[in-house]
């Protein structure tokens, strides 16, 4: 998979690309990010790549001309990328999103800020999301937190952690299920003895016991979502 990012902060990205898994995997090849600076795409001395809203309001806006010059030359070969605008109002991340994207050959990640973008540059793009139903200060941290849940699906990048966590509990959205390590009792709280047990399937039936209880005392909707899906098995939902 190659992501192209768009952002007038190329900085904020350096240590995503740089560290961990995503680090890793670039590193290595697996997969292939760039990140463009829209002022790199400007035409003036300045380099201007806001102005003021038509219609008065605070803030700026980000002017459509830099960025379409930016897609424009980021497409002039090889295949056309799916194209993602992050915004507060967008439609919701979630895993199945992020499954979805993980399949697409190519994405493009356009990081609004100031007030967001002209709405012009919408006609590029094919879908808006939003992290949440809270406002940040711009489009970046998104775009990282998209492609962090979108690349550790891309087949390799996880090594062979991959196989281990193939279950399909978190690519179906559910809550993960309690971890421990040693030691096996801590300030007088002790590790459940079904995993001291060595009993695998004991173990991998209490994991997803736990998944799914949490699951369902914390996000019940998950649970009717997947039951409508039909991706709940007959065990599963007894
Ligand atoms: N994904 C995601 C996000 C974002 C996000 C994503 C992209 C940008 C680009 C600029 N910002 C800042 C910003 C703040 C407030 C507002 C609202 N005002 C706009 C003008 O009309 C009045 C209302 C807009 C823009 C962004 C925020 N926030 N939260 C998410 N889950």
């Amino acid at each position: 998979m190659r992501i192209d990012v768009l952002t007038v902060l190329p900085g904020l990205f350096d240590c995503f690309l740089k560290e961990g898994v995503i680090g890793k995997a670039i590193s290595s090849g697996k997969v292939e990010v760039k990140v463009h600076n829209i002022r790199d795409f400007t035409t003036d001395k300045h380099r201007v790549v806001d102005d003021v809203p038509y219609g008065g309001g605070p803030g700026m806006v980000l002017k459509p001309e830099p960025i379409f010059r930016a897609y424009d030359e980021l497409t002039k070969e090889g295949e056309k990328p799916y194209v993602l605008l992050t915004e507060p109002w967008g439609e919701k991340f979630n895993q199945e999103m992020a499954v979805e994207l993980s399949k697409k050959p190519r994405l493009m990640i356009i990081c609004g800020r100031y007030e967001g973008v002209d709405e012009r540059v919408k006609s590029l793009v094919d879908r808006e999301v939003s992290i949440g139903d809270y406002v940040l200060t711009g489009g970046e941290l998104p775009a990282m937190v998209i492609m962090d849940a979108v690349l550790r699906l891309i087949p390799g990048v996880l090594g062979n952690l991959e196989s281990l966590r193939a279950d399909s509990f978190s690519d179906r959205g559910l809550l993960g299920y309690p971890n421990y390590t040693r030691p096996a009792e801590f300030r007088g709280m002790k590790v459940p003895e079904v995993l001291l047990s060595g009993h695998h399937k004991k173990i991998e039936s209490w994991r997803k016991e736990q998944s799914l209880r949490k699951t369902l005392e914390r996000r019940p909707e998950i649970i009717e979502n997947l039951k409508r899906k039909g991706l709940l098995t007959k065990e599963e939902l007894e």
